[in-house]
């Protein structure tokens, strides 16, 4: 018998694709070659306006059909063995794990939601005393710490009944939203104890529902929270509290510790990035976990064994040490049938994550990861520094603290051997002074160490800064998932997510020291992983050839002529062919991964609706930016999660029906409909009127332009919510008849 430890903990494993490779190659062909036949079109019919823009937009998308083969070239995929860690386990070999959870708002993000999260962390499968959460709370509300004192009260209960009966699903809410599994192989007492800890858990959610006002909180005298009382958000000091220590050992409770950092009004406080890195050095003084597992507030751990499968691609191997994260992909529990939103993203996330795995790794993607601290300390694959570093360069590099320098020193020097630091209360001082808003001031914070700042997607900065240090990246997809999230519902919050993804992922091209394009020239970015993270950095800039494509079929009815070949030439074989070999391709992949044809449709169309609107208005504000009018912000996402009692308004009648508000997000979508109704009435009176048939083409491409944008149609009729108010129907009014002006 081989003996456990010499099985390997993973395996990476080329995935076979030659059918998607074909089909890849094909409509790339199919693309040149409208391509050539545009190029020498101009040479006989000479090069109009039309054309010419019809050719630009179709060279743009021909780019993007090339990344996107590229980015799904080489798949791969991994297998994780945690059973063969239980040897290390039992020996107590197994390295610390620091835990980071982040929460903004406790409006937007539910504390009962929060506290799902970290409770299904403590009940994590790794040693107790190896794990520590840490909550960081952008809000410094009370609230928050309030529901995390409940939830740590809980968790004396909750945590050995999830060990006891082996609790698939740690997070309570997903727990109890099903009917007690009671089988042969459990024991007698289950039934009784499930209903003792639904019934504490329904207690513990009353409490914290009924605590959700701040001022209720501040009332109740407890010494507890006099941090709080003169703190306002956005203005007070740093707050760190630990809230449980590990006393019992490995199968105990982890340690919980509540974060606020510093925040004052002067000072750029860096949204996400920032707390993160306030997160690192805490935990850096106090616990210093070579590995640091991060997660949004909504994400609990699906997998019980999420960590346990982590750590087989981070250990173990040479292969493994290369690694410098394990990127688990961003799946959605309790999400809407048919994803009617279109950003669940789970097809695309797997044959995007699965191919850059095929290259250097999957990207960063914020939430679901965990990092080794050495990388994230700026230190370099395969190089151990076994003398640390100068006094002096710690200090400018990692700031004005002997602790967090000292520690900092360790995790360069030794990676694995968990540092450990006296008590944790004793701590509490340094950890503030690391978290308050001037400690970044002349340190590399930011800049080379921690998580990136410049961006409103620190995640795929970071990750870029990371992969051009030469680290790979692996791909945590065990079954079940390791993570979960919930999915923005409704129209404006899923369209101010994309907006904010598509505005930073385009800042970080505009970045001379983090652009892919010039991390690949300069440093050990490869090629084909630059390539890969371009398909997603041009989401902004490809909502203008969207838009203009969207445009050109109603301008060229409106106008008489055409943008596409005759129906009666040979040539219109061609964009013909494209259309439909791209449709059934997607459409076969959605299918292959198990979705429906209504969730491809969703995904299509909502595709076309982010490109027109989102994306433009992310390519506006980075264009704001660079011309220093104004900065980019962070809007936090609306968590409507089953977990806590109120469903937003957003999900109620109609969850899946698209919901409008009055940002300016709205305005580009519903003047493109403006203007195709307009051209539908006027193409049908036309041709009512005797004049001859419009283009085959044309009258396709504008009928799909609207079938697309059917939310937007629909909008034009609904009432509230589900319908556009009159301030984005005016604006989108005065440039639809711009627009038409133009084409008479
Ligand atoms: O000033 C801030 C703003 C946000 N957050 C936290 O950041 C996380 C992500 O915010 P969310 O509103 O949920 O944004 P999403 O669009 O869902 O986030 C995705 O995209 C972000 C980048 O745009 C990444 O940071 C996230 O990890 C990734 O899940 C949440 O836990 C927030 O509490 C903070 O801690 N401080
Ligand atoms: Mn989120």
């Amino acid at each position: 018998m081989v003996e456990a430890k010499l099985l390997p903990l993973h395996e990476k494993i080329p995935r076979k694709n030659t059918p998607v490779r074909l089909a890849d190659i094909l409509i790339l062909f199919l693309l040149f070659a409208l391509l050539f036949y545009r190029l020498s079109s101009f040479r006989s019919r000479g090069v109009g306006p039309v054309w010419l823009l019809a050719f630009s937009c179709e060279a743009f998308f021909t780019f993007i059909w090339f990344l996107f083969l590229n980015s799904r070239w080489t798949p791969v995929i991994f297998r994780t063995y945690p059973n063969r860690l239980y040897n290390k386990i039992e020996c107590g070999d197994v390295p610390a794990v620091d835990m980071f959870v982040t929460t903004a708002d406790p409006k937007l993000e539910p504390p009962v939601v929060t506290v799902n999260t970290v409770l299904s962390m403590l009940a994590a499968e790794y040693p107790a005393n190896r794990l520590a959460c840490y909550v960081s709370d952008d809000g410094g509300s009370p609230v928050t710490y309030y529901a995390l004192l409940e939830a740590s009260r809980f968790a004396e209960l909750w945590v050995p009944f999830c060990r006891r009966y082996e609790v698939e699903v740690r997070a309570p809410f997903v727990f109890f939203s099903r009917e007690p599994d009671v089988s042969d192989d459990l024991p007698a007492s289950f039934a009784q104890d499930w209903k003792f800890m639904k019934n504490e858990y329904q207690e513990m959610t009353r409490r914290i529902e009924d605590h959700i006002d701040e001022k209720k909180v501040s009332r109740l005298k407890d010494e507890k929270f006099i941090d709080f009382l003169n703190s306002e958000r956005g203005n007070h000091p740093s707050i760190v509290k630990v809230i449980r220590k590990n006393k019992e050992g490995k199968d105990g409770i982890p340690h919980l510790i509540y974060i606020s950092r510093e925040k004052r009004p002067k000072h750029p406080h860096h949204f996400k990035a920032g707390a993160m890195n306030a997160l690192i050095r805490v935990s850096g003084v106090m616990t210093n976990a070579p590995f640091m597992l991060n997660v949004d507030c909504d994400m609990f751990t699906y997998n019980p064994k999420a960590i346990l499968h982590g750590m087989c691609l981070l250990l173990g191997s040479n292969e493994a040490a290369s690694y410098a994260f394990a990127q688990a992909p961003q799946l959605f529990y309790g999400a809407l049938k048919d994803d009617p939103f279109g950003n669940q993203l789970e097809v695309l996330q797997k044959s995007f994550g699965g191919g850059l795995s095929g290259i250097q790794g999957p990207i960063y993607g914020g939430t679901g990861c965990i990092h080794r601290r050495k990388v994230i300390y700026g230190s370099a694959p395969h190089k151990q520094d076994s003398d640390g570093m100068s006094y002096k360069d710690l200090r400018r590099i990692f700031g004005n603290s002997n602790e967090l320098m000292e520690s900092a020193n360790q995790i360069i020097k030794d990676e694995e051997s968990p540092l450990i630091i006296g008590e944790l209360s004793s701590r509490v001082e340094t950890a503030k002074e690391t978290a308050s808003c001037t400690f970044e001031q002349n340190t590399l914070w930011g800049k080379k160490i921690g998580l990136s700042y410049g961006s409103m997607t620190e995640d795929v900065q970071t990750g870029i800064r990371i992969h051009s240090m030469g680290w790979r990246s692996s791909y945590l997809t065990p079954d079940p998932p390791a993570f979960m999230g919930s999915a923005p519902v409704g129209g404006p919050a899923s369209l101010a997510q994309f907006k904010r993804w598509a505005t930073g992922l385009l800042e970080i091209l505009f970045q001379p020291d983090n652009s892919p394009l010039t991390m690949t020239l300069t440093k050990r970015l490869r090629a084909r992983q630059c390539l890969g993270y371009l398909l997603v950095s041009v989401w902004a800039l490809r909502s203008l050839p969207e838009l203009t494509y969207s445009l050109l079929p109603a301008y060229c009815l409106l106008a008489g002529t055409s943008f596409l070949p005759k129906a009666s030439e040979r040539e219109f074989l061609l964009p013909a062919a494209i259309f439909f070999f791209y449709n059934i391709y997607t459409m076969a992949e959605h299918l292959s991964c198990g979705k429906s044809v209504r969730e491809w449709w969703n995904y299509h169309r909502m595709q076309r609706i982010f490109s027109s609107t989102s994306f433009l208005l992310g390519f506006f504000s980075v264009v704001l930016k660079l011309l220093g009018v104004s900065d980019t912000v962070f809007e936090i996402t609306r968590k409507d999660h089953a977990c806590s009692g109120d469903v937003g308004e957003e999900a109620a009648a109609e969850p899946g029906r698209f919901t409008f508000d009055e940002s300016p997000v709205f305005v580009s979508g519903t003047a493109l409909v403006l203007v195709h109704l307009a051209t539908a009435g006027v193409v049908s009176l036309r041709w009512a009127g005797g004049a001859g048939s419009p283009g085959l083409g044309e009258v396709v491409c504008s009928a799909w332009v609207l079938m697309s944008f059917w939310p937007f149609v629909r909008g034009l009729f609904g009432k509230g919510r589900y319908g556009i108010p009159w301030s984005v129907l005016l604006k989108a009014g005065i440039l639809a008849l711009f627009f038409l002006m133009l084409c008479a």
